[in-house]
């Protein structure tokens, strides 16, 4: 069923103080997409990932994902699993009844897919370990095997490489792809154009407070690798 909407972002807006970070984006993301959300440093991107996950509360604008508006917290809470940069955590609980409480809450116990993540991420030996005891990337491993064992409509991300090692990143890469595969669709920011090239459908590119651009990777790259085209997009604009 590519094509159908699944995330859909009208007029969003959003001011600290004085400051207006966002100015009315606008996205919709297809099902079945890997969009890379992308933008210099400031631009807005987390605080855009965080209204859509209900961390900030926009000033204005509509979110919608699966047609479930953001107002309907429950429901819409369950159309989304959210992997922010900085993990927090219950520093006494383990790893492994912390996800397995959050696969109760959105009702989708798989003792069997969890266990085949967590030996794919090499997690064996840690997963009963308390999470205070976790690094960065461990805290990363246990999200992914969070998200990819829940396999929510929307996987929203916000640098999801940031702490892996290489072999993660594999890991990683080959369950995006089965849960792209099986339905899912992907939102993430990122600065690592390189990789965005290599996992990512489309890319949506964040200034001014707007959404500059938003186009499919193949008619990008028809411009040049994504490096040129975000250093040009960056200072025609600028
Ligand atoms: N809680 C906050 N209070 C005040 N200003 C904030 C707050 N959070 C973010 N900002 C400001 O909003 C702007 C956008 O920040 P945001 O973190 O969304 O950008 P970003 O695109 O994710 O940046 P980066 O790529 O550096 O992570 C920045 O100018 C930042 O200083």
């Amino acid at each position: 069923m590519v094509g159908v909407s699944v995330l859909t972002i009208r007029n969003l807006q959003k001011k600290y103080g004085q400051h207006e970070v966002l100015k009315g984006v606008e996205l919709h993301i297809k099902q079945g997409d890997v969009l890379g959300f992308v933008g210099a440093n400031g631009a807005g991107k987390t605080t855009t990932l965080h209204c859509i996950t209900g961390l900030v509360e926009q000033d204005d604008g509509e979110i919608m994902i699966n047609h479930v508006p953001k107002s309907h917290e429950i429901t819409y809470k369950k159309q989304f699993y959210f992997i922010p940069d900085t993990i927090q955590v219950f520093k006494n609980i383990s790893a492994y009844t912390w996800i397995n409480y959050v696969l109760t809450l959105y009702g989708k116990e798989d003792e069997e897919k969890l266990d085949s993540l967590i030996k794919a991420f090499g997690m064996e030996n840690s997963i009963y370990k308390s999470m205070g005891t976790y690094s960065y990337g461990m805290l990363h491993k246990m999200a992914l095997i969070t998200a990819f064992t829940i396999s929510p409509p929307i996987l929203i991300m916000d640098e999801p490489l940031n702490g892996l090692d290489p072999l993660a990143v594999v890991t990683f890469k080959n369950y995006l792809k089965e849960y792209v595969e099986s339905g899912g669709t992907v939102l993430f920011s990122t600065h690592l154009l390189d990789v965005a090239e290599k996992i990512c459908k489309s890319i949506a590119l964040l200034k001014d407070g707007e959404i500059q651009l938003h186009e499919s990777l193949e008619k990008l790259l028809q411009e040049g690798n994504l490096e040129m085209v975000f250093m040009e997009k960056q200072a025609y604009e600028a």
